[in-house]
């Protein structure tokens, strides 16, 4: 079995996530938002402890328990980088909610501390294309995982390198295969970011749904803020009133317990699907077909371990209780299923196919 990733190498990208991704995260939250000495005080506190040794959660946070099963009695008091990489990140996302008070008993509980940044790319969204053939909505739901916005803070200037033509790997023969196998049955979408990557996703589903090539879909969106543009339920509100007929019907189809929308805590759990709770694999299990949306879903689809990029997807996958597919631009160095060619032409071209956002898979 591969590796771990950890991110204890000086100038690898899961040093650099932690150590210039998050600080500079941090200061963005501290701008967007009118916080008060207290909570800046916090961030303040977060942004110093993130060469040191990790914090514990708030006193009396509610989800301690939870936490603790998830592993932070293990890794509390020890190096951020040196605990898995994936779950440093996510228990970050935790501990910056508990710094802006989102769970506290103060006027911030509640208050997404990544709305700003959500609002601000919701209202740059051009209205939805009618009419669009399903493989297009396909393409336009695996693209829109490009509008990460905790990937754009380390981008930086230069903004995103041009999509490169063409995926890495294209297995969307066998996903609608998938689908069409026996009668329509139900379609779980794990999202990614919010808007300009929920919304071609919502298209898809409104477009499954209309043509009956499944008779259910079930999204699974993050209890809380997380990942900075990771979509929560209030996202998909949002973003169903700008879907235009599509939000309708899909408004409609949430009516009719057609359009299922769930935040499962584990959704935002630092840990691999392979550890994911009974109710959740009863979930999956029950689908025809389960779409894993973006790149963290991805790391956690294949365990986060420095997998060599030949190993067969579906080798790593097959503890999964049904058929997934996974729609995913390439933003971290994970990755597994490409021919040697591929990996050998991609790696004559220099190593930033894995991380830039420029290179895409569709796998099932
Ligand atoms: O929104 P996505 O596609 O899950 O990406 C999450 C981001 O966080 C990472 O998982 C690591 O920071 C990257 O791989 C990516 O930039």
């Amino acid at each position: 079995m591969a590796d771990v990733i950890v991110s204890n190498v000086p100038g690898s990208f899961p040093w650099g996530v932690l150590h210039e991704r998050h600080p500079a995260l941090i200061a963005r939250v501290r701008d967007a938002t009118p916080y008060g000495p207290g909570r800046r005080g916090a961030l303040d506190a977060l942004l110093g402890e993130i060469d040191g040794a990790i914090g514990p959660l708030a006193p009396g946070a509610a989800d301690r328990g939870v936490w603790e099963a998830w592993g932070s009695e293990k890794y509390v008091g020890r190096p951020w980088d040196e605990v898995p990489f994936l779950w440093a990140e996510s228990y970050f996302y935790r501990r910056l909610l508990d710094a802006v008070g989102y769970f506290g008993p103060g006027p911030w509980r509640g208050i997404d501390p990544f709305a700003p940044f959500k609002a601000a790319e919701l209202d740059g969204l051009a209205p939805p294309v009618a009419g669009l053939e399903e493989q297009a909505l396909l393409h336009a739901s695996l693209w829109g995982n490009r509008a990460d916005l905790g990937f754009r803070i380390s981008a930086g200037e230069a903004g995103l390198g041009e999509r490169v033509t063409g995926l890495v790997a294209d297995d969307s023969a066998g996903l609608w295969a998938v689908l069409d196998r026996g009668a329509p049955g139900r379609l779980c979408v794990v999202a990614d970011n919010a808007g300009p990557e929920l919304l071609p996703d919502l298209l898809l589903a409104d477009q499954l749904l209309a043509a009956h090539r499944v008779s259910e879909v079930l999204l699974h969106v993050k209890p809380y803020p997380y990942y900075v543009s990771d979509a929560t339920p209030a996202d998909v509100i949002a973003c169903l009133r700008r879907a235009g007929e599509a939000g309708k019907r899909l408004w409609q189809a949430m009516a009719d317990g057609r359009f299922i929308v769930r935040a499962h805590p584990f959704s935002c759990a630092p840990l691999p699907y392979q550890d994911m709770p009974d109710d959740l694999r009863a979930d999956f299990g029950s689908a025809t077909l389960t779409i894993m949306k973006g790149d963290l879903n991805y790391r956690r689809l294949v365990c986060d371990r420095h997998w060599a990029a030949t190993t067969p997807y579906a080798t790593v996958t097959g503890y999964f209780p049904g058929p997934v597919a996974a729609l995913r631009t390439l933003k971290s160095e994970v990755v597994v299923g490409l021919d040697e060619a591929t990996v050998a032409a991609l790696d004559a071209g220099g190593q930033s196919w894995r991380t830039a956002g420029t290179h895409a898979l569709i796998q099932v």
